[in-house]
């Protein structure tokens, strides 16, 4: 039975509308601020309350926006709004690992509610942010962080949370796919694509995160914490870039019926779970296979469910507003819920992660597609299959192309079986200190997901 005065409370809370701050008025805090408007009244009728931002925090005040910023109170010093009382929740979308670190714990020690997109903080410093925010009883949600407009936090952590997860695979940054697409179907240069990436808004502040594969390497960390239950663990995620994939090896893969993508794929296995990013060979009948331009897919395997996709922008502003206002909506329906029987922020309960190991480099098993330049002699080919067959690693297929123009060098392709990493690095070293190969041995590796 509750008295008079806590009924009175309850009710009053139910009528006053739910303020919000959001920190950056850039892409992702512009395409935010324009949904919430837009889409105002569905949002009330969704969420039980009125939702509004009343204030917002910008660097440059005179910068022209995408957003209309009319009634927002703009300042350009975002603990204005972390301290300031009547802002119930606040919208990080700045950001970068560095001071909006101390910003969002300054605001979880303030009490608000953080809604963020920023990957590179989650991945990093997540661990700590989520045991400030059980402390104080407020939640931190990340959907827009992982392959902006897919919900794929809420699959994982809720939709797919009978299952035990094996595997996660996916193309988790639009910037990179849209390069690959635009460089393999329009056959056009790699810095003139970045650069529309960046002028779409696509790409992270400092690009290299985008084409080095370090922000698909925090979307893949904070997949695996998800689905196995695991702490956080960027350090420990093998990452390759886009940036060494040559347009010879995209062709080969074609004409061997295979797709070039740059993957992020979190495994779990007998000994430990595989944590890598990297360009990956991948069937071409797969549809994740031809998922293009700015478009991101991520394939979970559950053990009940089977393999699962899901497809859509995986950056620009609304498509990752979608998700930052999804969470506002979620954080406000839990607003009267009991803190313990949330859903944890790492889908598993905080006293029951697990303490899996993550693999090195060294012990990942997959298959390889390899290319290597050998004389026209015979007996290369004899000499190369043996040092694969020294290192246990069969052979799938083997293709001779002939030589390029100005060149009498035989490219060499050759398709594997499974194989551990290991094995395959002594392979490529003794290959390459053959006489008769020159240079390097061009290794991708190979994935069926199935
Ligand atoms: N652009 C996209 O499609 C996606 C971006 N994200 C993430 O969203 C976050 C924001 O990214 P974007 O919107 O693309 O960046 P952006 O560069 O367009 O916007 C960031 C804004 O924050 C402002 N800012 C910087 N320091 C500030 C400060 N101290 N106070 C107030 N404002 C400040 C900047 O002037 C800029 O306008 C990042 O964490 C990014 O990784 C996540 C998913 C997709
Ligand atoms: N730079 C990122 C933005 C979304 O997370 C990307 O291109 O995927
Ligand atoms: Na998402």
């Amino acid at each position: 039975m509750k008295y008079n005065g806590q009924l009175l409370a309850e009710l009053e809370f139910a009528l006053k509308p739910i303020k919000v701050g959001v920190l950056g008025l850039g892409t992702v805090g512009g395409g935010t601020v324009n949904i919430l408007k837009r889409n105002a009244a569905e949002i009330a009728r969704r969420a039980g309350r009125e939702i509004i931002i009343t204030r917002a925090s910008a660097r440059d005040l005179q910068k022209p926006r995408i957003c209309d910023t009319q009634d927002i109170q703009l300042t350009t010093d975002p603990l204005d709004i972390i301290n300031d009382p009547d802002i119930d929740i606040i919208v990080e979308t700045i950001g970068g690992a560095g001071t909006v670190k101390d910003m969002i714990l300054t605001a979880i020690a303030n009490g608000k509610h953080i809604v963020t997109a920023n990957k590179s903080l989650i991945a990093t410093h997540g661990n700590e942010i989520f045991a400030k925010a059980s402390e104080q009883g407020v939640i931190v949600a990340f959907e827009a962080a992982v392959a902006g407009g897919i919900p794929i936090i809420k699959a994982i952590r809720e939709g797919l949370s009978g299952n035990q997860i094996q595997w996660v695979a996916g193309i988790i940054n639009g910037t990179g796919n849209f390069i690959l697409t635009e460089m393999r179907d329009k056959g056009r240069d790699f810095a003139d694509v970045l650069a529309e990436a960046q002028a779409l808004g696509y790409a992270e502040a400092d690009p290299t995160f985008d084409v080095e594969g370090i922000d698909a390497g925090h979307k893949l960390t904070i997949l695996a914490s998800i689905a196995f239950g695991i702490p956080l663990q960027f350090e420990k995620v093998y990452t390759e870039g886009i940036t060494e994939i040559a347009r010879i090896d995209v062709e080969y893969a074609e004409q061997l019926g295979y797709r070039i993508k740059h993957l992020g794929i979190a495994r779990k296995t007998a000994e430990g779970i595989e944590l890598r990013v990297h360009p990956t060979l991948i069937p071409e009948r797969r549809l994740i296979a031809n998922v293009n331009g700015v478009m991101n897919a991520v394939l979970v395997k559950g053990d009940a469910v089977g393999a699962t996709l899901y497809y859509g922008a995986g950056a620009g502003a609304e498509p990752t507003g979608s998700s930052v206002v999804a969470d506002v909506i979620d954080v406000v329906r839990a607003l009267t819920s009991d803190p313990e029987n949330r859903v944890p922020h790492l889908a598993f309960r905080a006293d029951a992660l697990a303490d899996i190991p993550v693999l090195s480099a060294e012990r990942i098993k997959t298959s390889y597609y390899l290319r290597l330049n050998a004389e026209d002699k015979p007996g290369v080919l004899a000499d190369v299959t043996k040092i694969l067959a020294d290192h246990d690693i069969s052979i799938e297929a083997i293709i001779q192309k002939e030589p390029p123009k100005d060149s009498t060098a035989l490219p060499i392709i050759m398709l594997t079986q499974i194989t551990l990493e290991q094995e395959m690095n002594a392979a490529i070293r003794a290959i390459e200190a053959l006489p008769t190969v020159s240079g390097k041995v061009n290794r991708i590796r190979m994935e069926t997901l199935g």
